[in-house]
């Protein structure tokens, strides 16, 4: 990316790393409703002008400098307002409104810092929606990979009605067999998974040039951890699905050349993968 534009995803990152430490980090068990609320004031100081903090600040001139909206910062502080007090996803609809609130906001925060491409013939709302798409996705490969650490904190991120279509319970999830019964389900999440990063896809082709390399290659990089899982047999119990570094190295040279492609070709390709 560009140096500027760099440094205004650092912020924006800086910002959503630190909203997400407010209920994982060490001081968790001391974080209130109030707090979030405190959180959120100075988020809108920031936005007018007035930061806290020097990071704060770089949030301040990140969106002094690009047409960010506040909204969707509004929305992530929410989602971590669920975490407090939502421990069950009873159906697919109350989950993805969670996703949307903690991961499908990233994509709507930095598509304002990444640009559309001048040469885009696409809706603006085409590219939102690719943007939405990859958090999303990022969001559930994420709850995919981390059942067993999530389990062993009382909380089940899977819709429990597509759970109990499964035949399963939360019993089933705390006592952690890899059975036929959970690969199955594992396989449509999955299955679900993909489908976005599929729609991804159509955004991140739109992007500004410059922009193109880092999604392509946080979307390349991700989504493997979905092919992960698979190779371990559907086992997100007690082993860590993770990409191994060569893997990663050779998914950059292809993320490069996918972002040098344009939009028409792009469909090509994703047709012929
Ligand atoms: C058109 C198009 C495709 C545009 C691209 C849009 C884009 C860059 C989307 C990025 C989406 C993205 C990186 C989403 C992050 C999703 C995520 C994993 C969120 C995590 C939430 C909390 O979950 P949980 O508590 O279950 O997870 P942990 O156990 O704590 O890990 C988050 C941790 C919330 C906070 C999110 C971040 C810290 C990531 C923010 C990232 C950026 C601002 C950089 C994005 C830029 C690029 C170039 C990828
Ligand atoms: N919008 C921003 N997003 C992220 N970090 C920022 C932002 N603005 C500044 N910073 C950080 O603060 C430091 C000091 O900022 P400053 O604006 O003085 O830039 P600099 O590095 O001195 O470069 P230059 O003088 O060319 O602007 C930067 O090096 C950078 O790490
Ligand atoms: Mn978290």
């Amino acid at each position: 990316m560009t140096p500027e534009r760099r440094r205004a995803i650092w912020a924006i990152y800086v910002w959503c790393r630190r909203t997400d430490e407010l209920v994982d980090g060490p001081n968790a068990s001391h974080m209130s409703a109030l707090a979030l609320d405190r959180w959120e004031s100075r988020l809108e100081d920031a936005f007018a002008g007035r930061p806290y903090d020097m990071l704060d600040a770089a949030l301040a001139h990140t969106v002094a400098a690009f047409p960010v909206d506040i909204q969707p910062f509004r929305d992530m502080i929410q989602g971590m307002r669920l975490d407090l007090t939502k421990p069950r996803y009873g159906t697919f609809d109350e989950l993805y409104l969670y996703c949307y609130y903690v991961a499908g906001t990233v994509g709507l925060m930095t598509v304002p810092v990444m640009g559309i491409s001048p040469d885009s013939t696409a809706a603006t709302e085409t590219v939102y929606r690719g943007a939405l798409a990859l958090g999303l996705a990022n969001q559930l490969t994420n709850i995919l990979r981390d059942v067993g650490e999530d389990a062993r904190r009382g909380r089940i991120y899977l819709p429990l009605d597509e759970l109990e279509m499964a035949g399963l319970s939360e019993d089933d999830i705390f006592s952690g067999r890899v059975t036929d019964r959970w690969r199955g389900f594992m396989r449509g999440q999955i299955t679900r998974a993909r489908a976005f990063f599929r729609q991804a896809e159509e955004g991140a082709a739109e992007l500004n040039q410059e922009s193109r390399w880092p999604v392509w290659a946080s979307l390349l990089l991700y989504r493997q951890i979905l092919d992960e899982i698979e190779a371990n047999d559907y086992n997100n119990f007690t082993k860590r699905a993770y990409v191994p570094k060569a893997k990663k190295i050779v998914a950059l040279p292809k993320a490069y050349y996918r972002s040098l492609m344009l939009p028409s070709s792009q469909r090509h390709f994703s047709s012929l993968t």
